[in-house]
This record gives structure tokens, C-alpha cells and sequence, in this order.
């Protein structure tokens, strides 16, 4: 065996997931957050305030800023093919709408086929999605189709429970109200059976 080869044969096969990063002038974002809040009939002129629209500008840029990662995969050498499932992965991101926080939980599976996931990835897979102004639906459905396009399981699953602010906090004013979303994809959508399984787990139905 050559050198090329070895070195192939001991690295497992690690896929990057490059995050587009939108191009950001935080100090241009800084000054609009100023305009903003002026606007809005604040005083920035007060000592607990001077510093708010460049928090303000960061923060907002943290919501939005997706991580690329490492797409870790091994072999799926036993052959296990039941669900996998990750449940109460953190979900926070922002509503495209109102530019306020969304926040909830992802329950992520799949049913494996020639290749298993790190198991870390389908927390990072949510984070990645979340990471910009999002609609609960996109973000339900962007995950999955991601998991599918990158794994090439037998199935997907992708259920996500979430409060809006925008409806929680101000307009509707539904304190308590969650949206419940769901993706399902491969024999985890046409199998009757694996679809029920799946979706009992993810919503915790008895
Ligand atoms: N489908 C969907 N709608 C969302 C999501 N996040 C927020 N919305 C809704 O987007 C809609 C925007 O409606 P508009 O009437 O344009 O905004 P608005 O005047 O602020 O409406 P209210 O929120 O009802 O006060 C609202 O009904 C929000 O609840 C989401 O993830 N998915
Ligand atoms: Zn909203």
C-alpha cells in the first residue's frame, strides 16, 4: 500500500460544513443601532446607555453568525439500523419578522444506513440553521434536507417546539404559546410504522 493510501485509510471520512457568513460592517451596524434607539426616544447620551448600540450591534451579530464544523462519520459497521434520536437540542435563533428571539428545543433523527453520525453533529446542524433570521418551518426543514444531503440515511426526522417572542411578549401576547414544526424524510415519512415511532419519541407521546 502506498503512503497516499494509508494515510486515506486511517482518516475517517470528515466533511467540512462551511458556514456562509454573510459580509457584516459592525461599526456601520453599531451607528444604525444608535439611529434606532434615538429614534426610538431613548437618550443615549446617559452613562448606562453610551455603550448599548454597540452591544446591541454585537449581540445581534452573534445571533447571526453560523460555525462551520467537522461532519464526523463512522462506518455503520454493526449494521444498526433503528432510530437514532437526539432530543432537547437548544434551539435559538430569531424571527425574520420581528427581528425578536425565537426559542426552543430540536428533536433530531435519523435511521442510519451505510454511515453513522457524531452524535454532537446534529446539535451542531441545528446551531448552524439557527444562526440567521429564520421562520420555524425553514429551520425545520433546512436541517432535515442537510442531514439527508450530507449522511444519505435511510430516513430523517426533524421535530421542533419553539416560543416567538414576537407572539409571546407583544402582539398576540400568547404567553405559553409553542409551535410545534416537523420534517420527515425517507422511510421515516413512508413507513407508517417508523414515522409513528419517530414521532411519538421526538414529542414525547405516550
Ligand atoms: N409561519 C410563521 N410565521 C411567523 C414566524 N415567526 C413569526 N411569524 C409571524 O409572522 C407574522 C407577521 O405578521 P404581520 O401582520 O406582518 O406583523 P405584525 O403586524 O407585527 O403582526 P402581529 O405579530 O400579529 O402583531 C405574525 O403573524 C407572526 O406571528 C414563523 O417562524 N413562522
Ligand atoms: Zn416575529
Amino acid at each position: 500500500m502506498n503512503a497516499v493510501a494509508a494515510v486515506e485509510q486511517a482518516t475517517p471520512l470528515r466533511p467540512r460544513i462551511v458556514a456562509e457568513r454573510p459580509v457584516v460592517d459592525l461599526e456601520a451596524a453599531e451607528a444604525a443601532a444608535a439611529d434606532l434607539l434615538a429614534a426610538l426616544g431613548l437618550d443615549l447620551t446617559q452613562e448606562s446607555l453610551v455603550d448599548t448600540p454597540r452591544r446591541m450591534a454585537r449581540a445581534l451579530h452573534e445571533l447571526m453568525a453560523p460555525e462551520g464544523f467537522e461532519l464526523t462519520s463512522f462506518a455503520n459497521e454493526e449494521g444498526y439500523d433503528e432510530l437514532v434520536l437526539v432530543r432537547d437540542i437548544p434551539v435559538r435563533s430569531l424571527c425574520e419578522h420581528h427581528m425578536l428571539p425565537l426559542v426552543g428545543v430540536a428533536h433530531v433523527g435519523y435511521l442510519p444506513d451505510r454511515r453513522i453520525l457524531g452524535l454532537s453533529k446534529l446539535a451542531r446542524m441545528v446551531d448552524l440553521h439557527s444562526r440567521r433570521p429564520q421562520t420555524q418551518e425553514r429551520l425545520t426543514t433546512a436541517v432535515a434536507d442537510h442531514l439527508r444531503r450530507e449522511l444519505a440515511p435511510a430516513g430523517v426526522g426533524v421535530v421542533v417546539e419553539a416560543e416567538h417572542t414576537c407572539m409571546t411578549l407583544r402582539g398576540a401576547r400568547a404567553p405559553g404559546a409553542r409551535t410545534l414544526t416537523s420534517a420527515v424524510l425517507g422511510r421515516l415519512r413512508d413507513d407508517p410504522s417508523s414515522r409513528a415511532e419517530f414521532l411519538s419519541l421526538a414529542r414525547r407521546l405516550p
